[in-house]
């Protein structure tokens, strides 16, 4: 059977007095982007430098492949591509001149160096910038040639420590685009602060807060993370608020303006009292234009998960 790709077991690390991360588990073993999702501090760059063989953990294990980080640091490196919170740029090389170093650091065969710079300036859209010094290229081109280090050598897992900071709008969805391109070939996880980010990349996600991990799982298990407990309905011709209120299961009802009003139900299932208002509505005549569940916003689950 195959190995997972990556495996991070009960691992903890303490700078001098203070643990920065503790008891860490996760593997992953699918194909996708995974986001590890935490506030300023939560941990991420310890986590992530362990993961790729830069910083040695206090305790625990983390196998690429099955094979030991700290055991086989050289094996388990070629599996592994990194993009470090500071990218590792020389700036007075060219990009071309850069690649080219990374490749022999990466161990790439000397007779595949010049394809392999090739190939990747193409796919990560800084051919036409080859000859230019990389201090004289924009942030997010800097970024570009960063992510491009780390893929050089063609690795089957990389590691993106928070690949869009300091970018600007467009340099951030131009970035996002190249890590859903470069995720068809292997599996990415990248860290990052900003919930929209993960939203906006990530099919799975884990979160750690002070050193911990609070959750993992798919988005979509995130986004529901919070049970709903109220529904938005919108009434042509409304009946009086103290009617909807009568209705079997509503704890409560808010009047948000137009025809709209926030229902709160009890109990943890919305869909009975959403399918008894549908029939009241009917048979009164209070003509529904759309009913719909509420979710939790993002960021009152990163609030509340934040506070665990
Ligand atoms: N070299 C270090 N020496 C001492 N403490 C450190 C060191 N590096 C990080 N820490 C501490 O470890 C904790 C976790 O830091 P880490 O950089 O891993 O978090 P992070 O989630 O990546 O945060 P950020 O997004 O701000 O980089 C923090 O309390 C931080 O102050």
């Amino acid at each position: 059977m195959e190995k997972p790709i990556l495996q991070v077991i009960n691992l903890s690390h303490r700078y001098s007095v203070q643990w920065a991360i503790q008891g860490i588990n996760f593997e992953i073993s699918k194909h996708g982007i995974y986001g590890l999702l935490g506030s300023n501090g939560a941990g991420k760059s310890t986590t992530m430098n362990i993961i790729c063989g830069v910083l040695k953990q206090t305790q625990g294990d983390v196998l690429i492949k099955g094979i030991d980080v700290r055991e086989n640091p050289v094996s388990a490196k070629r599996c592994i591509g990194f993009l470090p919170q500071k990218p590792p740029l020389h700036m007075d090389l060219s990009v071309q001149e850069y690649l080219m170093h990374a490749t022999r650091m990466r161990h790439v065969p000397p007779t595949e160096r010049k394809n392999a710079v090739r190939e990747v300036m193409e796919r990560c859209g800084i051919a036409h910038f080859e000859k230019r010094l990389i201090r004289n290229l924009s942030g997010g081109y800097q970024q570009r040639v960063g992510i491009a280090q780390a893929i050089v050598h063609k690795p089957e897992f990389v590691v993106l420590d928070e690949p869009t900071n300091g970018l600007d709008p467009n340099q951030i969805l131009e970035i996002r685009r190249l890590i859903q391109e470069i995720s068809k070939d292997c599996t990415v996880i990248l860290s990052t602060h900003i919930l929209s980010e993960v939203q906006a990349v990530c099919d799975y996600v884990y979160m750690v807060e002070q050193g911990t991990m609070v959750f993992s799982g798919t988005l979509e298990q995130f986004d529901n993370y919070i049970i709903p407990d109220s529904f938005v309905v919108s009434l042509a011709s409304p009946p009086l608020t103290e009617d909807l209120r009568a209705i079997q299961g509503v704890n409560d009802v808010e009047e948000l303006g137009g025809m709209n009003y926030r229902i709160h139900f009890a109990g943890n299932d919305g869909n009975p009292v959403m399918e008894h208002m549908v029939n009241i509505s009917r048979q009164r005549g209070w003509n529904m234009k759309e009913i719909r569940l509420e979710k939790s916003s993002l960021d009152a689950i990163f609030a509340e998960l934040s506070k665990k």
